[in-house]
């Protein structure tokens, strides 16, 4: 059997997290590993339905604390049912998104610190990390205008939030980045999708090997 591995996506909204997902997927596959795809906030039957009650632009919303214990609660479903047995089995799992994405927006962006963050990813998910996590970086006006070709006018709750808060995500990313270089490679992604495709098979390298 291969060894099992999980590999996240992360990034701000639009700067090509999924389509890359989906090249590396089929890279995998043709060189015979098992590969599950999946995505944050959702992936099971459970965590798609915390994602709707998240990302819908009605009703009042959610304060920063009770955001972060819905993809905290999300999450620890997620991990239970799908990715660690995947792992388990010697699967590959690429997930679109995982937690440093609740340490970027709910910390960086919403204000709660690293250790809260952390704290409740122990509870929910007894602290599950990727192997490593693929951050893509664009200029903030590139990710605008891939945003505007696929999705039009229409943001969710939190795609929708000011500029500010994009920016404070965009910097946590990068710290948690310059902070672990061993669990994150940077890829410059405003290139050509197949570009983008090569930074993220050479980054993998270790892993493949
Ligand atoms: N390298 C690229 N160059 C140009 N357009 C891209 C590139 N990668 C993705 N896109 C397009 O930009 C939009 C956002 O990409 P997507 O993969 O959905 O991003 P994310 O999952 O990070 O939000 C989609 O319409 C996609 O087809
Ligand atoms: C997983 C996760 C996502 N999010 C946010 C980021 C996105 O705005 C939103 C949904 O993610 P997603 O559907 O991946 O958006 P996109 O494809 O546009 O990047 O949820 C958090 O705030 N915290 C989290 O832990």
């Amino acid at each position: 059997m291969t060894q099992g591995r999980f590999i996240a996506l992360e990034g701000g909204e639009g700067v090509g997290k999924s389509t890359q997902g989906r090249m590396l997927a089929d890279a995998l596959r043709a060189r015979g590993l098992e590969v599950v795809t999946t995505r944050e906030p959702g992936g099971t039957t459970g965590a798609e339905a915390i994602r709707a009650m998240l990302l819908s632009t009605e009703g009042e919303g959610w304060g920063a604390r009770a955001e972060a214990l819905l993809f905290a609660a999300a999450r620890a479903d997620h991990v239970d049912k799908l990715i660690r047995p995947a792992i388990a089995r010697g699967a590959w799992v690429v997930c679109d998104r995982f937690v440093d994405s609740s340490r970027a927006y709910q910390g960086g962006g919403g204000g709660l610190t690293d250790d809260e963050i952390m704290a409740l990813h122990t509870i929910g998910s007894a602290g599950l990390l990727p192997d490593l996590t693929l951050l893509l970086t664009v200029e903030p006006e590139v990710a605008t205008e891939r945003l505007s070709l696929r999705d039009g006018d229409s943001a969710d709750r939190i795609g929708g939030r000011d500029a500010a808060y994009h920016r404070r995500v965009a910097e946590a990313f990068m710290r948690f980045a310059q902070a672990e270089p061993g669990r994150f490679a940077v890829i410059e992604a405003g290139g050509t999708p197949d570009d983008v495709h090569a930074g993220v098979i050479g980054s993998l390298a270790g892993l493949l090997s």
